[in-house]
This record gives C-alpha cells, structure tokens and sequence, in this order.
C-alpha cells in the first residue's frame, strides 16, 4: 500500500515538547499545524504565540470538543494526568484515517488511546535526547533530540510510519524508526524511572546523574527494578541498555534537568504514577520485589504534598492579607 501525504497535524498539549515540534510544522507551513486548546489558555496561544529558542509563533487554535476536519496527525503532548481531558478534548479531531502519536513518557498513554480511539489508528512512539526547559511560557533546548517511532507490529514500512516519516523528514525534525519500538520504549521507560525520579528528589542536573557515584548508584538501582520486571510483560532489557541510559546522559547538557526535577522545583504535579507507580504495580503483579521505586514513590508523593500545603499556606495567607 502507498503511504498517503499527510497535511493537516493537531496537537494537543503545546507545552515544553508540544510547543518545539508545533514551532518546526508552522516553519514548514503555517495551515499545517493547529493547536486545541480552549479557554485561557487558547487566550495565551493566541496573545502571545509560542516562543522556541527565541522564535515566535501564532498557529491556529482550534476548540476542544468542537469538530473540524479530522487530523491527518494527532500528536498528543500533555502530561499524563491530562490525558483523559485531552482525549475528551480531541474526539472530534479524529478520524477514520488519523494517525495518533503520543509524546507522553511511560509505557502506558498508547493503551489508553487505543481504547478511546482504536489502537489500529496509534503508532507507539517516545521522545529523547531532548533537553527543552519551559519557563513562563518560553521554551528553550540545547538538543532537540529525536522522535523514536515505529508500528507495534515492528513492521517499518507499515504504510503510516512512512507517511510520518515523510512529514518529519519536511519539517526537519528528527526522528528514529527503531528495530523494535516495544523494546525501545522500556529502555525510555528506563531511563525515566531511574534518571528523572532519582533527579527530582536529589534536585540532580544531567552532569549530576552522569557523574556523582551515588546519584548513578541510585538510579541504576531504580532501573534495574525496571529490568526485573520486564521480562515478565515479555520484554528483556539488559546490561548494555541500562549502559546505553547513563551514556544518553552524559551527552545531555550538565545543567539540564529532567522534566520531573523541572515539575519538582515548580511546585507542580508529577508523573510519578506511570514511573515508580508502574513499576510497583507490575512488581506487585508479577511477584517481583520493588522497593527502591516504592522509596521513590512515597518520596515523590511526599514532595507534591509539601508543594500542595505551601500553597494552601499562601492563598490563606494572600486572602488574610
Ligand atoms: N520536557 C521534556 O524534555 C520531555 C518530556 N517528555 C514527556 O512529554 C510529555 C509532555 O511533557 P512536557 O512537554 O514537558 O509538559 P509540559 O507541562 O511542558 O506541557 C504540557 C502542555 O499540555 C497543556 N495541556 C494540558 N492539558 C491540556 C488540554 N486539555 N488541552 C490542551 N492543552 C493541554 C499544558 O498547558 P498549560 O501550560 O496551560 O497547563 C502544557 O502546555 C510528558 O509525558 C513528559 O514526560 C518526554 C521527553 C522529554
Ligand atoms: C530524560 C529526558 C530528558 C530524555 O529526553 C526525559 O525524557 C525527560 O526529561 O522527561
């Protein structure tokens, strides 16, 4: 079967990854991408645009739950606790040809859009080697790093990786079409449960998780749980991947943070559920020990928590005031 062209991208989500593949799709054409967002934050897309690496843009905006003419591309770049909002908000974007791809981190987001759309219509996919930083509103990288995807199938001439592959090829963005996207997903998953939840609590840079002995220690002990669980969802990480994760991150800028650490230190939610959550939960399943993660869990828990009351502390004190 020919792969088609495909035109028309909407994404959901246009934060620190949504906002840098949404920048290269107007620099491609400015009709091809379009962003769902409603509310105040439409009003702050449409007032002041979004600003990559000191480039401004002003795409469309389309309504959630509204209708248009389906998506060719649905990329979907929210945080995972925004997830079932968003696909509320996209239904009506989605066709009978769309092809959706996830950005989420974790190796959960495909699963749940498959069954609110159809998993025929979803090609599994990972970003990494990003090292984008967002900070009122402004998004910075050093590294764009690449878009991992690929069919679920394995199949890499599947008609709608090609088309992917075509787009991204004419937006200049960076991508990998790995042997096994299963497989390359959980070294992800990997690297996230190890490198962002060890960051996060220790307030770790890149330079810190490549270099400090018990920060590495940590996190490697953190993966390694990943490794143990693995196999038992039919997947087999070994030595050289987990070697494969400290060398991505010691090619990542030393002041960098991870998307976890850069949550932490402004006081918002985490994922923490689809990484140390995950991990226990499969643990639990599968009757594999997992108590670094479940360390990690409570101390990632315990850190939104303390971010919760300091603002409850505030609004009380700025309503006293
Ligand atoms: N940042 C990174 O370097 C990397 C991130 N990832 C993963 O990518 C995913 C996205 O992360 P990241 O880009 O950092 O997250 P951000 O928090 O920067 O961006 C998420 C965006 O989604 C928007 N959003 C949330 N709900 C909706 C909705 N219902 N409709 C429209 N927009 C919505 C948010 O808007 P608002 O700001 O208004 O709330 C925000 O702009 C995560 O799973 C993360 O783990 C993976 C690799 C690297
Ligand atoms: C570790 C990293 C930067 C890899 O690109 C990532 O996935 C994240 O920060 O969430």
């Amino acid at each position: 079967m020919e792969s088609s062209t495909l035109k028309q991208v909407v994404l959901c989500g246009a934060g620190a990854l949504g906002a840098t593949y949404a920048e290269r799709f107007f620099a491609l054409d400015p009709a091809c991408i379009a962003i769902v967002a409603g509310g105040e934050r439409r009003a702050r897309i449409e007032r002041e645009g979004l600003t990559v690496d000191g480039r401004t843009v002003h795409p469309r905006c389309l309504e959630p739950g509204g209708t248009a003419e389906p998506a060719d591309l649905l990329l979907v770049g929210v945080k995972q606790h925004h997830l079932a909002q968003a696909i509320d908000d996209v239904r009506g974007y989605v066709g009978d040809r769309t092809i959706i791809v996830s950005l989420l981190n974790g190796i959960s987001s495909e699963e749940i859009l498959g069954r609110a759309f159809g998993a025929e219509k979803l090609l599994n996919a990972f970003v990494v080697g990003i090292d984008a930083v967002r900070e009122d509103g402004v998004v910075r990288y050093s590294s764009i790093g690449r878009l991992v995807f690929g069919a679920r199938s394995g199949d890499r001439t599947d008609p709608r990786v090609l088309a992917v592959r075509a787009l991204l090829e004419r937006a200049a963005i960076p991508y990998e079409i790995p042997e096994d996207i299963v497989h390359a997903q959980w070294w992800k998953f990997m690297l996230n449960v190890g490198g962002n939840q060890v960051s996060a609590v220790l307030r770790a840079p890149f330079g810190a998780l490549a270099t400090v002995p018990e920060v590495r220690e940590l996190t490697r002990l953190a993966a390694l749980e990943v490794m143990a669980v693995a196999p038992h969802e039919g997947v087999h990480l070994t030595e050289t991947d987990l070697e494969a994760v400290f060398a991505l991150i010691a090619r990542l800028g030393p002041d960098g943070k991870t998307s976890m650490l850069q949550d932490v230190e402004a006081g918002r939610k985490t994922e923490v559920e689809i990484f140390a959550g995950t991990v226990v939960e499969l643990g639990r399943r599968h009757g594999v020990p997992t108590p670094v993660n479940a360390m990690l869990g409570q101390m990632l828990a315990g850190l939104e928590g303390i971010a919760r009351a300091r603002r409850d502390i505030e609004r009380m004190t700025s309503q006293k005031g």
